[in-house]
């Protein structure tokens, strides 16, 4: 393994809301990015492959109908993957997944540090209340396209492998009927410009508690995308997470 101390690195969707705040933090290191219309003047490309070829490491913040294109572009190139994008079907998944079998790729819902923790905290929640009533709520500015947020699965994911139990069992999105034992339920809020919000209830009929975070600039992302991009380039394919990124 041959870490790279300053990796050169592209930005897929680099004209969005975190793309634009990752290319800033990213500075000298920055060699250009991806969109569906190509900027010669800063080096932007419409297509993965020639943007891969020209670095070490591409933070992807696009959209989730680009990611087959990206995990082919990316592994065909070598070129490590920091994926950011939220709202993939099992498909665009089995990409991811495939892909890190040739390059090093780091998924995050959530570049977040402090979320990063939650992760490890909603485990605990849901090993140590394994019959308290878990439902995640989620709040985000009016443009968001998914629902529940990335975020917000993973917080369910984190509390169903705390149980013991498959995610894809107990993830309930329609609140409609009797409330299941076991369940963890989902509720998604979108209006104005709410950064992200989430929060973690475990209810039981005599107590609850409730985990909370609240983003409250979007920089934070884009840091820990700048952190996860620096600490991946180089390493050994295979599938990471923020919490590697994050090990003191
Ligand atoms: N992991 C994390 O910490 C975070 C993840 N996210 C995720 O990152 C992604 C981007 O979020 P955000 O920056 O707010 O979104 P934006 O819509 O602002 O940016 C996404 C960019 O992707 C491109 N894009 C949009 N739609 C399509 C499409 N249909 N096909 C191809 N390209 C498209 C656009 O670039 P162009 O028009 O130039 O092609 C757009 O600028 C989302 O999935 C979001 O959930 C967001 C915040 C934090
Ligand atoms: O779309 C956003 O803005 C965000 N998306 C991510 C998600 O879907 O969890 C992360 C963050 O909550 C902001």
């Amino acid at each position: 393994m041959t870490l790279i101390s300053a990796p050169r690195i592209g930005i897929a969707g680099i004209t969005g809301r975190l793309g634009t705040l990752c290319a800033e933090e990213a500075g000298d290191a920055l060699v250009g990015g991806l969109s569906r219309t190509a900027d010669a003047q800063r080096n932007i490309t419409t297509d993965p492959a020639a943007l891969a070829k020209s670095c070490d490491v591409v933070i992807d913040v696009s959209h989730a109908s680009t990611v087959p294109a990206h995990a082919t572009a990316f592994a065909q190139a070598g070129c490590a993957w920091v994926l950011g994008t939220t709202g993939l079907d099992q498909g665009a998944q089995d990409a991811v997944n495939a892909a890190a079998q040739h390059i090093p790729v780091l998924q995050a819902a959530n570049f977040s540090p402090a979320l990063t923790l939650f992760l490890e905290l909603a485990r605990q929640l849901g090993a140590g209340l394994p019959d308290y009533d878990a439902e995640i709520l989620e709040v985000h500015h009016r443009q968001k396209l998914d629902a529940p947020s990335g975020t917000a699965l993973a917080i369910g994911r984190a509390v169903a492998e705390g149980r013991g139990v498959n995610f894809e069992d107990v993830a309930r999105t329609d609140q409609n009927g009797r409330r299941p034992d076991g369940a963890i339920g989902f509720a998604s809020l979108r209006g104005g410009q709410i950064v992200g919000e989430h929060d973690l209830v475990l209810m039981a009929a005599d107590e609850q508690i409730t985990l909370s975070h609240r983003a409250l600039d979007r920089r934070v992302f884009a840091r820990g995308a700048l952190l996860a991009a620096r600490w991946l380039a180089g390493r050994p394919a295979g599938l990471y997470t923020m919490a590697d990124a994050l090990k003191r």
